[in-house]
C-alpha cells in the first residue's frame, strides 16, 4: 500500500443532515489523504450513503463544511461543481450498467459525453485499457446481462475510471457477492489504487473487505465518527462496546 500523505482532498467538518426526526449525520469530521483507501465502516442505515451522496452533490448538507482538493463546495456554479464531479468517480452499490448497452457503449457513454473531439481511435484504446485493466476484454460486445454478478461489478468500476478520476467511491464494492469474488473485487479495488493513483473511500459493512483494502477504517456509529486509523487499532483495541459489537458480529456472520 502507498505510503499516507499528508495531504488531505477532502475534508469534512461538522456535517449534519436529518431527514424530518431521523437525525442521520450528527457532526461527522473526516479527512481523505491523498493516495490511501480509507474504509468508511458501518451498520446498515448508519448514513454511509448519505455522506457519499452530500459529497458528490446528490444531496445537501443542513450544517457543516466540506472541502474537496482545498476548495470549499458551498456557493460552487453548477458549472464548478460539474468539473468538480468530473474528478470524483462514484461506483454505485448496484453497478448501474445500461441494460440495453454492451459492455463497449456502457463504458463509452461517460467518455462521449464528457470529453470532446476524442478520436474513434482514441476512444477504444481507452475503453480497451480499462477492461484490460480489470481482466474482462472478452466481454467487450455482451450485454450487462449475460454477465456475472462479479463481471457487473468489474465492469462498473472500469466505467467509473474511463474519466480518470483522482477519487473513487466505492458504494458497498462487495454487496451481494461470493466470498471469492469479494477477494477478487477487494483486489482489484487494491490494483486500482496503484495504478491509477487514485485516493478512495471504501464503504462497506463487510470487514473483511475493509481489512483487505483499507489503508485506514472509519467506523461510523450514531452519525459520528468514533474511531478512525488502521484496522489493528480501531478494531482490537476496541473500548467502544458498539465497534466491538460490531467486529463480533461480522466474524460470526
Ligand atoms: N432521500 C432520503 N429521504 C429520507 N430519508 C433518507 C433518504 N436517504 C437516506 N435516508 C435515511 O437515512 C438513513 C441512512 O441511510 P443510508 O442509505 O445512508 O444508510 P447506509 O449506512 O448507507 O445503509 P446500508 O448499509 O444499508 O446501505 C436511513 O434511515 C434512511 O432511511
Amino acid at each position: 500500500m502507498p505510503k499516507q500523505s499528508s495531504e488531505a482532498v477532502i475534508e469534512i467538518r461538522g456535517l449534519y443532515k436529518s431527514f424530518d426526526e431521523n437525525h442521520v449525520l450528527r457532526g461527522v469530521d473526516l479527512d481523505l489523504y491523498k493516495g490511501e483507501n480509507l474504509v468508511v465502516l458501518g451498520r446498515s442505515g448508519t448514513g454511509k450513503s448519505v455522506l457519499i451522496k452530500i459529497l458528490v452533490g446528490l444531496l445537501t448538507q443542513d450544517e457543516g463544511t466540506i472541502k474537496i482538493f482545498g476548495k470549499s463546495t458551498a456557493g460552487l456554479s453548477l458549472k464548478e461543481l460539474n468539473a468538480l464531479r468530473l474528478r470524483i468517480g462514484f461506483s454505485f452499490q448496484a453497478s448501474a450498467l445500461y441494460d440495453s448497452m454492451t459492455v463497449r457503449e456502457n463504458l463509452e457513454f461517460p467518455l462521449v459525453r464528457n470529453v470532446k473531439n476524442l478520436t474513434r481511435k482514441e476512444i477504444d484504446m481507452r475503453v480497451e485499457d480499462l477492461l484490460d485493466s480489470v481482466g474482462l476484454s472478452k466481454t467487450i460486445n455482451q450485454m450487462p446481462s449475460e454477465l456475472s454478478g462479479g463481471q457487473k461489478k468489474r465492469i462498473g468500476i472500469a466505467r467509473t475510471l474511463i474519466l480518470n478520476p483522482e477519487i473513487m467511491l466505492y458504494d458497498e464494492p462487495t454487496a451481494g457477492l461470493d466470498p471469492i469474488t469479494c477477494i477478487d473485487i477487494n483486489n482489484l479495488i487494491n490494483e486500482v489504487q496503484q495504478r491509477y493513483q487514485t485516493t478512495s473511500i471504501v464503504i462497506t459493512h463487510d470487514l473483511t473487505c475493509a481489512k483487505q483494502t483499507g489503508d485506514r477504517m472509519a467506523v461510523l456509529i450514531e452519525g459520528k465518527f468514533k474511531a478512525v486509523g488502521g484496522f489493528e487499532e480501531v478494531f482490537h483495541n476496541a473500548e467502544d462496546q458498539n465497534i466491538q459489537s460490531f467486529y463480533d458480529y461480522n466474524f460470526i456472520n
